[in-house]
């Protein structure tokens, strides 16, 4: 027997990788009865017909949202003030606003003064995606077993919070409530400066010309094509998450340049042993993340593990 509906309307605003996976795992869970999608380009509205997305689709976010007892905001950070202030005055009474942003002080510090009392804000983060972007980069069952992060601001209705967990947790998510700032924190150091390293370290190498155009692609090893999957990131999305989370960004920055500095001394030095002190600890953190099942890709981890002579051990 199906479920039953937990929304009965969603409005999707902005019909991209994310917003495409929010509506193919709502219907496919049954977790709403019906799915508007807007966006403000056309083209990719049409992508998003073609797909088969959503019931209804529209250029008009004002129209998308009426009636819609759920509103998700799947835009970049930076446009999610410009997105809620166009649909605010046609949002039903007694409905969640909510938004998939991937840093959460600032939508809440940008959303939280324009939204009126009847509405109810729930900012949240789904903490699973791709480099892609798009409504064909939608991935069905992208948020199974993946955490979904909701920052609820002070007072804010409790039912209304338990509503939206249902939701996530219908799409498949775990969900966890925590401050916004905490969040930022949080997603600064696991995310978000993964991310400015990553552009770092492919910009540095593209910045290598003659080496760039032949030697860096045609050899490029496992490590910098990892690199280059997380760096061929969508460049709005991310330029507003830095933008957005500059200060706790700019923290861990500066502790990951102190641990730099102390990594080239190590080198310098030839202190092998606090380098393989260090890998070592880093691989256990690997291992904990594959047990938590936070990565299904390498189920396997552990198979090649080798002591420091390259022996293999269990
Ligand atoms: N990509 C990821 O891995 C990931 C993961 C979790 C959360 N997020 C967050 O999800 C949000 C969307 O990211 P995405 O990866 O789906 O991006 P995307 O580029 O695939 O889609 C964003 C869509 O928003 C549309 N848009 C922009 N401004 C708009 C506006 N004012 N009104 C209507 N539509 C507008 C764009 O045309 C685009 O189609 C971002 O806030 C991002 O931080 C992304
Ligand atoms: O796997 C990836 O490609 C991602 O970058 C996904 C990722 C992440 O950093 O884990 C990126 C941004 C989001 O806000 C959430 C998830």
């Amino acid at each position: 027997m199906s479920e039953t509906a937990i929304f009965e309307k969603l409005a999707i605003i902005g019909a991209g990788m994310i917003g495409s996976s929010v509506a193919q795992a709502a219907r496919l869970t049954g977790a709403v009865n019906r799915i508007v999608m807007t966006d403000r380009c056309d083209s990719v509205l049409r992508e998003a017909n073609a797909l088969s997305l959503a019931d209804d689709y529209t250029q008009d976010a004002a129209e998308a949202v009426v009636g819609a007892d759920l509103v998700m905001l799947a835009v970049p950070v930076g446009a999610m003030g410009v997105a809620a202030e166009t649909i605010l005055p046609f949002m039903r009474s007694g409905a969640i606003l909510s938004d998939v942003g991937s840093v959460k002080g600032d939508v809440l510090s940008t959303l939280d003064p324009l939204v009126p009392g009847d509405i109810h804000l729930i900012p949240g983060h789904p903490v699973a995606g791709t480099e892609k972007s798009g409504p064909s980069a939608g991935i069905q069952d992208l948020f199974d077993g993946r955490w979904c992060i909701l920052t609820p601001p002070p007072g804010a209705d409790q039912s209304a919070v338990e509503k939206l967990s249902a939701f996530w947790e219908r799409l498949g998510s775990k969900v966890e409530t925590m401050d916004a700032a905490h969040h930022d924190r949080v997603l600064a150091i696991t995310s978000h400066l993964p991310h400015l390293i990553a552009y770092n370290i492919v910009g540095t190498a593209s910045d290598l010309e003659e080496v760039t155009r032949s030697e860096v692609i045609k050899y490029s090893a496992g490590g910098f094509r990892d690199f280059t999957r997380i760096a061929a990131s969508d460049p709005v999305m991310w330029r507003d998450v830095f933008l957005t989370n500059k200060e706790a960004v700019l923290e861990m920055l500066g502790r990951f340049t102190e641990d730099l500095t102390a990594l080239q001394r190590a080198i310098r030095w030839g202190e092998g042993e606090s380098l393989e002190k260090l890998f070592s600890r880093t691989r256990d953190i690997r291992t904990r993340i594959i047990d938590a099942g936070q990565d299904e890709d390498v189920v396997d981890f552990g198979r090649h593990h080798t002591d420091s002579e390259g022996k293999e051990i269990e």
